[in-house]
């Protein structure tokens, strides 16, 4: 459903992201974790077609984003960590106009099953701005799930979230995923996404550390380790024995070569 490779994503003059190969297929739910600037945000807009990729390529569905980046798109929701929603739309006319937008049938279900599970239905008529930070979260990710998207891509989504919301949350994209869509959800709070995930990437600093399964995961690291020690021991792995210089030394290089 999702299939990377080599993505590599350059701000100007800086490596963010330094060929990244993964795939992931439905019903898989992918942890993208790692330190602060490691990549996560720069991999899921990439994947998301919000920006363009500086090398590689990468599919959603089978539509690769160089010759289908329309079609990738409709495949998938996108939620960042600070949903930019329409200051002048309450939140059931957020919930209208992603129905037209995608045509969703049975909408009125549909909106009110998510607007109960996510504690928004006496928020029906407030406006965007007078919504909580965890509301604009809540709204955000209804406004994502009623299309059905086969992709997720979730970016710190429990940023905000009450512990029911969170527990909510975690819980439906346990159902999304039981119901064949591909997740991956980008969070520092390790404790809490570990029982959710089947796969994990890991970055630092631009470069993917690990990707695999829970159990390649755990038959890597040692058998009985949690993700929180896996994390640390994957961003402390001394990759210098296969002498590969920082992303940001690479660019230097590459301009000296130049
Ligand atoms: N628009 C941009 N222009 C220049 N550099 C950027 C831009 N966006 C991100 N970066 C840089 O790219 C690197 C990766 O950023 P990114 O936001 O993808 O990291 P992240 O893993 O999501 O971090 P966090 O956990 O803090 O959210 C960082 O060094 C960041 O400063």
């Amino acid at each position: 459903m999702i299939h990377v490779e080599g993505l590599r994503k350059i701000y100007n003059r800086h490596l963010a992201v330094d060929d990244i190969s993964f795939d992931l297929e439905p019903g898989q739910i992918c942890g993208l974790v790692g330190p602060n600037g490691a990549g996560k945000t720069t991999v899921m807009r990439c994947l998301a077609g919000l920006i363009p990729a500086s090398d590689g390529s990468m599919s959603v569905g089978g539509f690769d984003s160089r010759t289908n980046l329309i079609e990738l798109k409709r495949q998938l929701a996108y939620v960042p960590d600070d949903p930019p929603l329409f200051d002048d739309l309450s939140v059931a006319q957020h919930l209208e106009l992603m129905g037209r937008l995608y045509k969703v049938s049975q909408f009125n279900r549909k909106a009110n099953r998510l607007l109960e599970t996510f504690d928004l239905v006496d928020k029906l008529d407030a406006g965007a701005t007078t919504l909580s930070r965890g509301m604009r979260q809540k709204l955000a990710v209804c406004c994502a799930y009623l299309f059905d998207p086969k992709v997720l891509l979730l970016d710190e989504p429990m940023t905000g979230l009450d512990p029911p919301g969170i527990r909510e949350l975690l819980q439906s994209v346990r159902d999304r995923a039981e119901a064949g869509a591909t997740v991956m959800i980008s969070s520092h709070l390790l404790p809490m996404i570990e029982g959710v995930c089947t796969h994990y990437l890991v970055m630092k600093r631009g470069q993917l550390r690990f990707f695999g399964s829970v159990n390649q995961l755990r038959s890597h690291y040692a058998s009985t380790c949690t993700l929180e020690d896996a994390y640390f021991a994957a961003i402390d792995e001394n990759l210098s024995s296969n002498a590969s210089p920082s992303p940001t030394d690479q660019v230097l290089e590459m301009e000296v070569v130049a």
